[in-house]
């Protein structure tokens, strides 16, 4: 398990990283979203010890980390670790060198990796020559080749179509399948809760809420919809209820207490036949600008 404890990190007056503590478990994705500044990229790299934090550690299963632990981790960097003017094979064979692996085995594996993406005629070719998308998911082989321990991240979906989202999401997929911890930093809300198991939200520096991405979607106030066949409008002046949102027979409420959920509801059936009732999941994005605001 990898567990950030205490990290703190400050570039002059300003705290980028105060405080941050929180642990990517094995074979768990881990999203680590915030916005622009949140202090993401700051910690991942002293993650990775690229930087000094002032205060803090970094635990691989409950021990300091070490410098060989961290070689066998796969790390994408937010400025992208591969040259555009190279060859792609040239450079993932001598990452894969880089990482232990013999010349062979890091051809094989690159080799294998680039058929996987339809990129199995492009080896020779140098980076740059390939759409920004192919890229991006060569960057991310890049990641993976030496079968890593750990995979720290950096907006690796960034700029990925939806097919090569879910592509790189099965190819990661194979990791935590083998109990890797794999942290990745992202904007994208909705694709944090499609494909994370767990959820760091970072806001100025600070963690502002972290856990299962269930569990946080049913934090804060419960929403209720209400959908019936006549206008909802009374509901406004019921006592409990503080509407949401109210489209004629649909209405989006908060209720203070169960009484008043069931009062509403026993209304509701007396004024006619109730569609739906009942409590909605949120979307993430809900509750992370709930958290942030
Ligand atoms: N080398 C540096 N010197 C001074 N300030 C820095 C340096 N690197 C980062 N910062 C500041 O630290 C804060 C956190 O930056 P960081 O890049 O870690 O955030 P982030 O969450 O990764 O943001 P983004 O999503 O925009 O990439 C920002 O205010 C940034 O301007």
């Amino acid at each position: 398990m990898l567990e950030i404890r205490n990290l703190t990190r400050r570039y002059g007056d300003l705290t980028a990283v105060d405080d941050v503590s929180f642990s990517v478990e094995p074979g768990r994705f881990t999203g680590f979203v915030g916005g622009n500044g949140a202090g993401k990229t700051t910690t991942m790299r002293m993650i990775m010890g690229l930087l000094q934090p002032n205060a803090g550690e970094v635990l691989w299963d409950g021990k300091p980390i070490t410098t060989r632990v961290r070689a066998q981790f796969g790390y994408m960097p937010e400025e992208r670790g591969l040259y555009p003017k190279q060859p792609i094979l040239t450079q993932l064979v001598y990452l894969g060198e880089l990482h232990g692996m013999s010349r062979s085995e890091a051809r094989e594996a690159a080799g294998a990796l680039m058929d996987r993406f339809g990129l199995g005629e492009r080896t020779k070719d140098k980076l740059e020559t390939l759409s920004l998308g192919n890229q991006q998911r060569v960057q991310i082989a890049a990641a993976v080749i030496a079968q890593p321990i750990g995979l720290v991240l950096d907006e690796p979906f960034n700029g990925l179509d939806p097919d090569a989202v879910d592509e790189m999401f099965a190819l990661l997929s194979e990791f935590t399948k083998r109990q890797v911890p794999v942290l990745f930093s992202s904007h994208q809300l909705d694709l944090v809760e499609r494909l994370c198991d767990d959820i760091v939200i970072l806001a100025k520096g600070k963690v502002v809420a972290d856990g299962p991405v269930d569990s946080l979607r049913r934090a804060g106030e419960t929403h209720h919809r209400i959908r019936t066949e006549s206008d909802l409008g009374w509901l406004r002046d019921h006592a409990g209820v503080q509407v949401l949102d109210l489209d004629g027979a649909e209405a989006s409420v908060v209720f203070a207490d169960v009484a008043a959920e069931q009062a509403v509801l026993a209304e509701a059936m007396q004024r006619g036949p109730v569609r739906a009732f009942g409590p909605t999941i949120r979307p993430l994005s809900d509750i992370y600008r709930e958290i942030t605001r």
